[in-house]
């Protein structure tokens, strides 16, 4: 990391996920079960309980919703006084969990949030970037719209320019982009070109650069890997699972990191019995980023993400709340009763 230790720096949008109840359908019966989430603060929990000094930069209602968001970080130790009220009102999602070989189903409803009628100028970059040792955002804050792809753009833009290291986590979500007429390409590209470590597979540098990877497995991934790294040269890492849906119980998941100089792949773990596979993703960057701040290696850090993201599938919520003793005895491989 070039930049000096200090906090990890989160930024983007809060949301309450409206879950039905159980396996049922969304409105099956009148009910719906509320967690808080968003991607980045999904990071930003899961780096806290790893122990790493973490904030969170979002914009919420000035209202109960958006003071339960923040009393939410606060419970799970992110700093929450660089969010701010503006605004709008706080996003929802509705998901209908997924059973034997249903696909879980996401709703959005996130129109005017407080965090998409933002723009950059309403973000101090000085202050709150200041003693970051890295700036993680992700693919959904641009997917939002105009005016969100612009504030992306601009709070990466900041974090460079102040010499913060940028993580970046592609999240492409279909359903944001198709909203309006967007190009997710070239905005994703500028943002790209200024992180440091991406997290995307070879279908998200296959988006950035218009290339097809024939290969298989990890020779794809490579090959993907070192494609990505000949067009943007801030790049230091990438990394990415491969999941294999078996049903909505079962996923087979193997875990991959790619250097500049060598790489390090995880065989598949078998996750069974799945509780929650929402916030996986972020729960597989907050366990690559924790090897990548505690300066482990590759083999240990894809093995700290894999830990990490297998873990957070056994969780309700949309968060990893996994301590650095969990990771370890996932990795010595104790799976029954810890005494
Ligand atoms: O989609 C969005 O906009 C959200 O932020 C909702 C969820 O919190 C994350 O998407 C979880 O993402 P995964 O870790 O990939 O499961």
């Amino acid at each position: 990391m070039s930049g000096t230790p200090g906090r990890v720096v989160c930024f983007g949008e809060m949301m309450l996920r409206l879950s039905a109840p159980g396996r049922e359908l969304l409105l099956q019966s009148p009910k719906l079960d509320v967690v808080i989430g968003g991607a980045e603060a999904n990071v930003a929990v899961g780096l806290a309980s790893l122990g790493h000094a973490t904030a969170m930069v979002s914009r919420v209602p000035d209202n109960t919703l958006g003071d339960a968001v923040r009393g939410y970080l606060r419970r799970y130790g992110v700093d929450a006084s660089s969010v701010s009220t503006g605004p709008g009102r706080l996003g929802l999602y509705f998901l209908a969990p997924g059973a034997g070989l249903r696909a879980s189903e996401i709703v959005y409803d996130r129109d005017a949030s407080s965090f998409a009628l933002s723009t950059a100028a309403d973000f101090d970059w000085d202050a709150l970037l200041d003693g970051a040792s890295l700036f993680h955002i992700s693919g959904i804050t641009p997917a939002l719209g105009p005016q969100s792809a612009e504030m992306a753009l601009a709070a990466a833009e900041a974090a460079a320019e102040r010499g913060v290291p940028i993580s970046f986590d592609g999240n492409y979500r279909a359903q944001l982009w198709q909203r309006w007429p967007s190009d997710p390409r070239t905005i994703l590209t500028q943002l790209v070109a200024r992180a440091e470590i991406l997290f995307g597979n070879h279908r998200d540098i296959s988006l950035l650069l218009g290339s097809e990877f024939s290969g298989d497995g990890a020779d794809r991934r490579r090959e993907a890997a070192e494609a990505a790294f000949e067009a943007f040269p801030n790049l230091r890492l990438i990394a990415s699972t491969a999941r294999h849906v078996v049903d909505a119980d079962t996923h087979r998941i193997a875990a991959r990191i790619d250097g500049r100089e060598g790489a390090a792949q995880t065989e598949e773990v078998a996750v069974s019995g799945i509780v929650d596979r929402i916030g996986g993703g972020d729960a597989f960057a907050a366990g690559i980023l924790h090897g990548v701040l505690t300066k482990r290696d590759l083999d240990w850090t894809v093995r700290s993400g894999l830990a990490v993201t297998a873990l957070k599938h056994s969780l309700p919520g949309d968060a990893s709340l996994f301590t650095t003793r969990d990771i370890e005895s996932f990795l010595a491989g104790e799976l029954d009763v810890r005494r």
